[in-house]
């Protein structure tokens, strides 16, 4: 049992005016961050990692976050999305995989949301400690802000191809399509990585800051080393509102307004993009619909504007089933097509046998959990792993019976530049 749950937690938040941006407050040693628009949360300080690994990661955290929200005394004067006890979590894409899944339960975290500003207290409940006051919390951020202040030399990288070169992706998708097209499948999504040493420092906050600064309607994420901007939110609770946005399907921006509108119009009404699109969205509607009442799915798959690049998305939202939390949405969700394939056992089989490495918790959710079971997961995407000193960068494309593997090769091309662009 975590020591969360066995040692009980006591939670206090409280509303603080004029709070500082959160970029600003974010951890040197351990950058704890998720955040859309200038709303999100800043984890500061570790008071428990609890982690998990192979097919039952995520519903393993589910539970043992219950336990640990039903021995929690919370004490909320903000009460609203964020605010009261959370955890931060990123989970690998693999049951498979060597890298753990973790939920992160911080000792203070500083949030934003629609103008409120709240700070929240997490302490284990046998050690003393006063009440937490708008006062005390701000002393404490005043604190992290002289401690944090001090941005240090910004980390340089030279990211190369890892364990699948360009020539080796491309050969990869050659096979998938063959595949594809013996029935095997109807859609996989494959990746490769980029690698890289940090040199210099191993402080990530200047990068996580041009993230959050240049793609400003993604979730920046940086939690347990793995940091990025992800434009797909694989679903949010709030409220028992369920909400999701599948993205599949890109095109390129164009140089001048024409040829971007021409860009995007012929991405509505490509055959290949629509098709990668529909597996997508079914997967998500497949697995939600056990979890939600009404769900509703915009009509047709919309164009959504990125600075790197145009994706297809259609937004569904629904009523959350009593009883049901978003991890469980999250732990049904996963893998969704965008990520994997159709149908998803065999694309994730493909996907075994054609990338030859690990991919982490790239693909996987990334994002928070309350202890109401309210929460916000993305996929993680349009991200790297820091481990040691070792940067890696994911990217990845849906392949389907007629795309073309070098024009795969530059869509991958273009999901790296944000965390390319971030790192130099
Ligand atoms: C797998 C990735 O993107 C997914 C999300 C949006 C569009 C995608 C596509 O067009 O292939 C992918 O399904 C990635 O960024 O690594």
């Amino acid at each position: 049992m975590s020591q969360s749950a066995s040692r009980g937690l006591v939670v206090e938040s409280v509303l603080v005016p004029d709070a500082p941006e959160l970029l600003d407050v974010l951890s040197a040693q351990a950058p704890l961050l998720w955040r859309r628009r200038n709303d999100g949360m800043v984890g500061l300080g570790i008071l428990e990692k609890l982690s998990f690994s192979g097919k039952t990661r995520i519903a393993d955290a589910g539970t043992a976050w219950h336990h640990i929200a039903e021995e929690a005394q919370v004490t909320d004067h903000v009460n609203t999305a964020g605010s009261g006890l959370i955890a931060f979590g990123t989970f690998a894409f693999r049951s498979t995989s060597a890298v753990e899944s973790v939920l992160l339960i911080p000792q203070l975290i500083v949030g934003q949301r629609a103008g409120t500003n709240w700070v929240t207290r997490i302490r284990f409940a046998d050690v003393d400690g006063d009440v937490l006051t708008t006062a005390t919390a701000l002393a404490l951020l005043t604190e992290q802000m002289k401690f944090s202040s001090s941005l240090a030399a910004e980390p340089s990288v030279h990211l190369t191809p890892g364990a699948q070169s360009e020539s080796g992706f491309t050969a990869a998708v050659n096979k998938a399509i063959e595949r594809i097209r013996s029935g095997e499948l109807e859609k996989v999504v494959l990746a490769r990585e980029l690698e890289g040493t940090l040199a210099g420092t191993k402080d990530l906050r200047g990068p996580i800051r041009r993230l959050a600064e240049s793609y400003p309607d993604c979730w920046t994420f940086s939690v347990d080393g793995l940091f990025g901007s992800s434009p797909e939110t694989l679903v949010s609770v709030h409220d028992r509102k369920v909400s999701a946005r599948v993205l599949a399907g890109t095109a390129r921006r164009g140089s001048d307004t024409a040829t971007d509108v021409s860009n995007a119009a012929e991405l509505a009404s490509s055959h290949k993009d629509l098709d990668e699109h529909g597996f997508a969205t079914r997967s998500v509607v497949n697995a939600l619909t056990p979890y939600a009442e009404q769900l509703t799915v915009s009509e047709a798959p919309f164009t959504l504007k990125l600075p790197n690049l145009w994706h297809l998305a259609t937004d569904i939202v629904g009523t959350l089933a009593s009883g049901s939390t978003a991890l469980d949405l999250v732990a049904a969700l996963h893998p969704t097509a965008a990520v994997a394939g159709t149908p998803t056992v065999t694309a994730v089989e493909v996907i075994d046998a054609l990338e030859p490495f690990d991919r982490g918790r790239y693909a996987g959710p990334v994002g928070w959990i309350g202890a109401d079971g309210d929460g916000e997961w993305a996929i993680a995407l349009r991200c790297a792993q820091l481990s040691g000193a070792t940067v890696t960068a994911y990217a990845g494309c849906g392949i389907v019976s007629d795309s073309i593997p070098e024009t795969e090769l530059i869509e991958t091309e273009m999901k790296f530049r944000p965390i390319i662009d971030a790192l130099s």
